[in-house]
């Protein structure tokens, strides 16, 4: 399977703030990579580079086969699919559900286009029903629930058919049951051999698909671990990117981590 994206030492300095530190990393094509870490850990920054925002202070970085630095990233940026909270904020709350899917390539492109044809219409309405929003094609979408806003965005992510598919925290601020019903989702794109690569940020590993085939576990910028999923998220990996001892559990394709009890006497 080839690269999708690669990145070779790659830092980014802010000052003396290290946000990353020589992380190396390489996804392929249909792979669903988890990327966990506790607040500041790098995660956003990681992301910022993968979705060609932002170039590193030092390293290379692989794109869709193009080299960061010597390829125009507005013709790299419609072929990778974002969502995140800083794109949500950018969403006009008085529009349909379904225009918002529609016009995804006009928010990606910056350019406007007079009209979308049938098969435009037909691709949005299939990625809302994919994403188990199919009825509130016609409502607008500041009278939706958080949990609603998140698959429209994942759906509006898709529109372009991207070939790398970045999901920043896609489950925070759901309640239990929206996030039960957000990771059912993703599994199943997850399983879709037609999916791109994914990348998912999380904090909670309550929160990876299953179907996730791969982690990579961030601390001060740093990689702790990466690798497949199975073999390379445990309690030790997990207990040294967040920085205490942690007990991980793992039952029917979910895992649940929580603080390791000290026992008395
Ligand atoms: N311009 C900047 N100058 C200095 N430090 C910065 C700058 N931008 C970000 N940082 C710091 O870099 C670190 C990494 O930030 P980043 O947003 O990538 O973390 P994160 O893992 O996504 O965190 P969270 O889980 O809280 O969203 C944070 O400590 C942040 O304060």
């Amino acid at each position: 399977m080839s690269a999708v994206l690669e990145l070779a030492e790659v830092s980014v300095r802010r000052g003396q703030a290290s946000l990353l530190d020589r992380v190396s990393w390489v996804v392929r094509e249909g792979e669903r990579w988890v990327l966990l870490g506790a607040n500041g850990a790098g995660k956003t920054t990681l992301m910022q580079i993968a979705g060609a925002q932002l170039h590193p202070t030092s390293g290379a970085v692989g794109l869709l086969g193009e080299l960061l630095g010597t390829v125009d990233i507005f013709e790299l940026r419609p072929r990778i699919g974002v969502s995140s909270a800083a794109i949500a904020e950018q969403i006009p709350r008085d529009e349909t559900v379904r225009d918002l899917v529609l016009t995804a390539s006009y928010a990606v492109l910056g350019r406007w286009r007079e009209s979308y044809d049938g098969v435009d219409h037909e691709r949005a309405d299939a990625l809302l029903r994919e994403v188990g929003v199919a009825g509130l094609a016609d409502r607008t979408y500041g009278t939706l629930s958080e949990g609603e806003r998140k698959r429209v965005q994942i759906a509006r992510a898709l529109m372009t058919d991207p070939e790398l598919l970045l999901l920043d925290e896609p489950a925070a601020g759901l309640d239990l049951g929206g996030r039960e019903d957000l990771v059912s989702t993703l599994s199943v794109l997850a399983y879709d051999p037609l999916s791109p690569a994914t990348v998912l940020v999380s904090h909670h590993v309550e929160e990876i698909p299953p179907g996730f085939t791969h982690v990579l576990m961030l601390r001060d910028g740093r990689v702790v671990v990466q690798g497949p999923l199975e073999e390379t998220l445990t309690a030790e990996a997990l207990s040294a990117t967040f920085g205490m001892p942690l007990v991980l559990e793992h039952h029917d394709g979910r895992y649940a981590a929580r603080r390791k009890q000290h026992h008395r006497g």
